[in-house]
């Protein structure tokens, strides 16, 4: 088998080019990024680096300008958009559910979709993953408009593995909760990632959600991936993003985690 087929997500050579009004804006060139098998990876970066847009391209939503994206050793673009959840779930920044439709109708969807269970399973399996992201069954018939914020996430969570996907990708989950439901939704991950033997890839500014969860963390600067490594060699790296970015007060209060005892071992 080839290293491609083997990991879980193989970047190799990827430029992505916007061109807009006759201006080519080049986001990524030449940049390369193994995700393993079981791994739960952190992208940081500066604003605008590109981070979300190479969430994206494993996601099959943006096309590589050149190089390659493989997702279980194929083209990540094959995804498309049938289909893709069976492989790749993704939790959107905003949550996105459909207001007119209720939790159990949201969570549904990507299974309605495929069209291939009878009406009564779908329910099933949506009431099963309402209750896998930690929400009690009298939630089921509530809209959108009723949930906090912690709730809306974990309705999304439910709809991107209503499908069981493999991997998984986060652009920013902790963002708007309070730090009460930003730690709980970070122990969450943490249990299906575990349960799940799902492989993660994560973007996050929150410091304290990367050093919870991150098995390894890849640093995106200058166009590429300029350091992916474990959370402690991260954060000893010298490069201007890393040292703003993790050895502020905020950085050095958050990588206290890496050495509390929940994180030993
Ligand atoms: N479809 C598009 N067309 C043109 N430019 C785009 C498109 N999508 C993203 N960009 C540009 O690509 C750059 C990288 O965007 P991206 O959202 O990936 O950044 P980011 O690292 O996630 O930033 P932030 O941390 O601020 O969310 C930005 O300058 C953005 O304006």
């Amino acid at each position: 088998m080839s290293d491609a087929a083997k990991a879980m997500v193989q970047i190799d050579k990827l430029w992505s080019v916007f061109k807009t009004a006759g201006t080519a804006t080049v986001i990524h060139q030449d940049l390369d990024l193994t995700v393993a098998h079981g791994e739960l990876l952190s992208i940081v970066g500066g604003s605008g680096s590109g981070k979300t847009v190479l969430l994206r391209q494993m996601l099959g939503l943006e096309t590589p300008t050149r190089g390659t994206v493989t997702v279980q050793g194929r083209p990540a673009a094959e995804l498309g958009r049938a289909g893709a959840s069976s492989r790749v779930g993704m939790l959107f920044q905003h949550g996105a559910l459909f207001s007119a439709f209720t939790v159990l109708e949201n969570i549904a969807f990507p299974l309605r979709e495929r069209g291939t269970l009878p009406p009564a399973l779908v329910r099933d399996v949506a009431m099963v993953k309402l209750q896998m992201v930690g929400l009690d069954p009298k939630h089921a018939h509530k809209m959108p408009s009723d949930l906090s914020g912690g709730m809306i996430k974990r309705v999304a969570l439910a709809r991107a593995l209503a499908m069981d996907p493999p991997l998984l990708l986060l652009d920013e989950p902790t963002a708007g909760l309070d730090p009460d439901s930003a730690d709980a939704f970070c122990a969450l991950l943490q249990s299906l990632h575990r349960e799940l033997d799902l492989t993660v890839v994560m973007v996050t500014h929150d410091l304290d959600t990367i050093f919870e969860l991150s098995t390894r963390i890849a640093v995106v600067a200058d166009k590429r991936v300029v350091l992916d490594a474990a959370p402690e060699a991260v954060v000893a790296f010298e490069h201007p993003f890393v040292q703003d970015f993790f050895r502020g007060g905020r950085g050095r209060r958050a990588q206290a985690l890496l050495h509390s005892p929940s994180n030993a071992g």
